[in-house]
């Protein structure tokens, strides 16, 4: 319903879905635009948004993949028997060859996910704005996490015995399944165990991370179930990397919470008290919230109002690196939701806590 030409709605199917159409598809296409583009309602807006729907309902129901959408779809770990990516969702290459998800939204929004780390690496409303943040020494090797966007840490926020902030952020996640709802799509990524993950944490466990996108608003749920046959403990986080003015943003909603600070030492966080409502990032900023509210709100410097709401994320961490990172630390702030103190799960049982950002 946004496009106001018929023909601009034809080369954005083909934008999106084009590498992966048949050509009997295509036909099919054409052929239920043609008339609309041609006929005597060529104007009318409605024709073309009918015209468009008959159109979308073909492509939701196609099953077929060309056979680049078949090596990227096995690389994604689809599953073969499954028909083909909803609405609003494509798998294309992204940097360094690793297979990115893209969510378009019919109502202008979109999203990123790098299935290397679970990553979500953008974020754009409709009116193109990217509001998540990549810092230019990201790299795209899937041998390091990709630092920018949504890591996941995980099971460990760290510092613990294993690698900072643990292997979900650079393990592959897989693409378990999509949906698309009155225009909004929804992925669900799967990660498990496997003998990389077991040399430094030797636990079956299957984290599932639905990621859903509104027009406004972008929301996850990560669920950890323990598939071992004995109990264990994690901790867990998502770094989300906020672009941002730093000079001018700040944080409310954190007043009142027992703090770490990192600052001056990171091994010996110094236990305090958040007397601010509004939190600055004048400097250098490490420090966790515990028992942090359900709902913050993030002015980014450069005119959003960012609503970040969760479910079970008792925690909070704020991190700007100043200059330790000298070429990109005026951009971004992290706002991260975590769970710091220990998850314990017996066998079968399952952790569940959702994030909520919107813009306004
Ligand atoms: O691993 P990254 O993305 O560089 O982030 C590192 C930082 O992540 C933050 O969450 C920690 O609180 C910091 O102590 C740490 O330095």
């Amino acid at each position: 319903s946004r496009f106001k030409k018929t023909s601009d709605c034809l080369s954005s199917i083909l934008d999106l879905y084009g590498s992966s159409l048949r050509s009997t598809e295509l036909c099919t296409i054409l052929l239920v635009l043609m008339p609309i583009l041609s006929g005597p309602h060529k104007n009318s807006l409605e024709e073309g948004e009918r015209g468009m729907a008959s159109s979308v309902s073909m492509l939701s129901s196609s099953s077929s993949c060309s056979p680049l959408g078949d090596s990227l779809r096995a690389r994604a770990g689809l599953n073969q028997q499954k028909t083909a990516a909803a609405l609003g969702v494509k798998i294309s290459e992204g940097n360094g060859g690793l297979p990115k998800v893209s969510l378009t939204s019919s109502r202008g929004s979109e999203a990123e996910i790098y299935l290397f780390g679970g990553c979500i690496t953008s974020w754009k409303l409709a009116n193109g704005k990217d509001l998540l943040f990549v810092r230019p020494d990201a790299v795209f090797n899937g041998n390091k996490p990709i630092s920018g966007g949504i890591p996941h840490c995980f099971p460990q926020f760290g510092p613990g015995p294993i690698q900072q902030h643990g292997f979900g952020r650079n393990m592959n996640w897989s693409l378990a399944d999509s949906e698309n709802s009155e225009g909004d799509p929804t992925v669900t990524l799967e990660l498990k165990d496997d003998n990389y993950s077991r040399s430094m944490w030797d636990f079956s466990f299957h984290a599932s991370y639905r990621v859903m996108l509104n027009s406004k608003s972008l929301s996850t749920v990560l669920t950890i179930t323990n598939t071992d046959k004995q109990p264990f403990s994690f901790s867990t986080a998502l770094h989300t990397y906020f672009c941002a003015s730093v000079t001018g943003a700040s944080v409310k909603g954190l007043k009142g919470c027992t703090t770490l600070n990192k600052d001056p030492d990171p091994s010996n966080p110094l236990e305090g008290k958040e007397e601010r409502e509004v939190i600055n990032f004048p400097g250098f900023v490490d420090c966790v919230y515990l028992n942090a509210p359900n709902e913050l709100l993030l002015d980014n410097g450069l005119g959003d109002v960012i609503t970040i709401k969760n479910k079970n994320w008792t925690d909070a961490v704020l991190w700007n690196p100043h200059l330790q990172m000298e070429a990109c630390y005026k951009d971004f702030v992290c706002v991260e939701n975590a769970k710091i103190g220990k998850v314990q799960l017996d066998p079968e049982q399952s952790w569940v806590a959702e994030q909520h950002i919107s813009a306004s």
